[in-house]
């Protein structure tokens, strides 16, 4: 692993700091670029929650839009918020914004043209903390949350990484992208058309095999856009019970699929994880 980062700005936020940070990732072949919120005196003692964006974002969305780092100063929780995507002129790109560059889906790809890039997987459970532990003296304890693509992303890293996180939460997450239009055309593009390929990357068929139980939040508004046809939080809630999963779903009467409705939650989210990383 190249361990060489690039840091290209660091501002004053809660009297923590929010950086940007870039490197050269051997797992995705190309330049990265994340974020790091560093809560006041960050230290050994500091876990990590990592964030993952939804499609169409970059590791800026959420630092901008979520609102996020009040609560994390107060409850001494570092950020990091890695892209959704491997990105670059040699990477493979599609002209839709649900597939491709911004659109990565948190899986490792096997099929051509994605797999030696789309291994995002990879990155974020393995080589993005692997380097943050190189560049910053924090705790090596991490939990995992996300917006819809994201939120299935954290939802699959817990599931498919057990002892790895503390907890998991999400918002809005797509549950069951086997189902899904979102996760139909992507999985189809990025691991074939053969479907067995594609129940290691659905949190639905994962859950019927887990062998840890995570504390598992998840928020869904009532109003979002995408709820019936992409995000299917009932499936899940299915498959939690059929597990013995325990699932805390909340359905928010009136909100969107928006960072408005992150910004909402995030600190209920946040104290949520920071509970579960005392332990
Ligand atoms: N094509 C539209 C919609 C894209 C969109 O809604 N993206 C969401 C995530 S959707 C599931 O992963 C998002 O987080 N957008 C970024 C934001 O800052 O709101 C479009 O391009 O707007």
């Amino acid at each position: 692993m190249n361990t060489q980062a690039n840091l290209l700005s660091d501002q004053r936020c809660f009297d923590g700091n929010q950086q940007r940070w870039r490197h050269a990732s051997s797992t995705l072949g190309c330049e990265m670029t994340f974020s790091i919120y560093l809560p006041p005196d960050a230290g050994p003692h500091t876990p990590v929650l990592y964030w993952l964006s939804g499609l169409t974002c970059n590791d800026e969305n959420f630092v901008q839009k979520a609102g996020a780092q009040r609560m994390a100063a107060r409850l001494g929780l570092a950020i990091v918020c890695p892209d959704t995507s491997p990105r670059g002129d040699q990477v493979p790109d599609d002209g839709a914004w649900d597939l491709g560059q911004g659109a990565g889906f948190y899986l490792n790809a096997s099929a051509a043209p994605w797999q030696s890039h789309y291994r995002m997987h990879d990155y974020v459970v393995h080589e993005l903390p692997a380097l943050v532990s190189t560049h910053f003296s924090l705790s090596a304890k991490k939990s995992v949350s996300g917006h819809s693509m994201g939120g299935h992303g954290a939802l699959v890293c817990a599931l498919r990484n057990p002892g790895h996180y503390h907890s998991v939460s999400a918002f809005a997450p797509i549950c069951h992208p086997m189902d899904c239009p979102w996760g139909i055309k992507a999985f189809s593009a990025y691991l074939g058309t053969e479907k067995d390929g594609w129940l290691a990357w659905d949190a639905c068929e994962l859950m019927a095999q887990a062998s840890e139980r995570l504390p598992l939040l998840i928020d869904q508004g009532e109003a979002d856009a995408f709820l019936a046809q992409q995000l299917q939080p009932t499936a899940l809630l299915a498959a939690a019970g059929k597990a013995g999963y325990p699932l805390t779903l909340r359905m928010q009467s009136g909100y969107d699929h928006s960072y408005f409705f992150i910004a909402s939650f995030i600190d209920d989210h946040l104290a949520f994880h920071a509970q579960a990383l005392q332990t």
